[in-house]
């Protein structure tokens, strides 16, 4: 047994926050909103991330980026920051802490061409000096504990994540999360969790696994093959914010969770899509939570085997619906079509 195998039998701490259990929702932009992070905390999930956050947009106080970092309300409020100026990090950690936050996580591994273009997110591999600069400046400017996310390095060549967790630990980082991509690969190709193996052995505080885990056998093999502490899951949950709670409370007790119900299921996406609309209004919470329905409905599908044309047909009626009214009565009639296909 590794060292962290017997040390998984306890709590995870990050400072002084004991997580509920190993599993974390990732931050997604567009996706893991309030209600959808409220949602997958209240089904267990070990710990949410907010959305990435502009520090400048923060700093600067725009609406919709104080939307972005709401807290949920269950569990520790993690609110995560990106940017390029120490100044501007420093003051949105400040911002955010005076809001609640609990934890400050640091954005490092962001692929998007418009973020690495301002030399944020996985740009800040490519420069360890300035991406310790920031590290810094936001860690000095709280009192809470600052995490870290980042990919493997900037592409194949350099393969840097080990030196930059090093130095983010020895700077006082809490916690590192990698995923197994280099910037370079964006979402291409497969995570590599045995490649994340080479930052456990370079740190000391705990490492969070991720990239590729949609499911609990693939949480198993990637806690083995990086020897990380926990494992986060991003994509996997869409459509489905259960699945960190399931796996993370099966990761502790061995029992195996049947999926939630249909009933269960509808009951998640009308909360969801009401919430969504309430939060952003309902010009664009409909635009958001159109995603959510999407997903919703995919997962729904699979789960109760229904043919790809029910599937097509309800999607296509729900999701070009304006009317809240319309979208709740069809999802009730998309859901019974599709018992009756799990009953068939
Ligand atoms: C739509 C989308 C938005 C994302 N937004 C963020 C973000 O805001 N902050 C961040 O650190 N990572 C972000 N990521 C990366 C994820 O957190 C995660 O590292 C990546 O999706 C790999 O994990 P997965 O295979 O479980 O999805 C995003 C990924 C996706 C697909």
């Amino acid at each position: 047994m590794t060292g962290s195998a017997l040390s998984r039998s306890k709590p995870l701490k990050i400072g002084d926050i004991e997580l509920a259990n190993r599993v974390l929702l990732a931050p997604m932009s567009g996706v893991t909103d309030a209600p959808f992070r409220r949602l997958a905390a209240a089904l267990g999930a070990g710990l949410v991330v907010s959305e990435m956050t502009a520090s400048g947009d923060l700093v600067q106080g725009r609406a919709m980026t104080r939307l972005r970092c709401e807290a949920t309300g269950i569990g520790p409020h993690v609110v995560q920051l990106a940017g390029c100026e120490a100044g501007w990090m420093a003051e949105g950690a400040r911002i955010a802490e005076a809001a609640g936050a609990e934890i400050i996580d640091i954005n490092m591994g962001c692929p998007a061409r418009h973020v690495t273009g301002g030399q944020s997110g996985s740009a800040l591999m490519r420069d360890l000096d300035h991406a310790l600069r920031l590290i810094e400046a936001t860690i000095s400017a709280v009192k809470v504990p600052v995490t870290l996310k980042m990919r493997l390095g900037w592409d194949d060549r350099s393969l840097n994540a080990p030196e930059l967790a090093r130095r983010a630990e020895q700077a006082g980082v809490r916690m590192i999360s990698v995923h197994g991509r280099t910037r370079c690969q964006f979402y291409k190709g497969e995570a590599d969790w045995r490649a994340v193996r080479a930052v456990k052995d370079a740190i000391n505080i705990p490492l969070v696994v991720n990239g590729d885990i949609t499911s609990f056998e693939k949480a198993v093999s990637a806690l083995e093959m990086s020897d990380a502490d926990a494992v986060m899951i991003g994509r996997g949950a869409q459509g489905q914010p259960w699945l960190p709670g399931q796996i993370g409370r099966r990761l502790e007790t061995g029992v195996t969770e049947a999926p939630p119900s249909l009933a269960q299921q509808l009951n998640y996406i009308r909360a969801l899509y009401d919430e969504v609309c309430h939060l952003y209004g309902l010009r664009i919470g409909l635009r958001h939570a159109r995603k959510h329905l999407g997903w919703a409905l995919e997962i729904a599908a699979r789960y109760s085997r229904a043919p790809a044309q029910t599937l097509k047909i309800w999607r296509e009626r729900i999701l070009t619906s304006d009317d809240p009214h319309r979208v709740h009565r069809s999802l009730q009639d998309a859901f019974d079509d599709f018992a009756w296909s799990a009953a068939a």
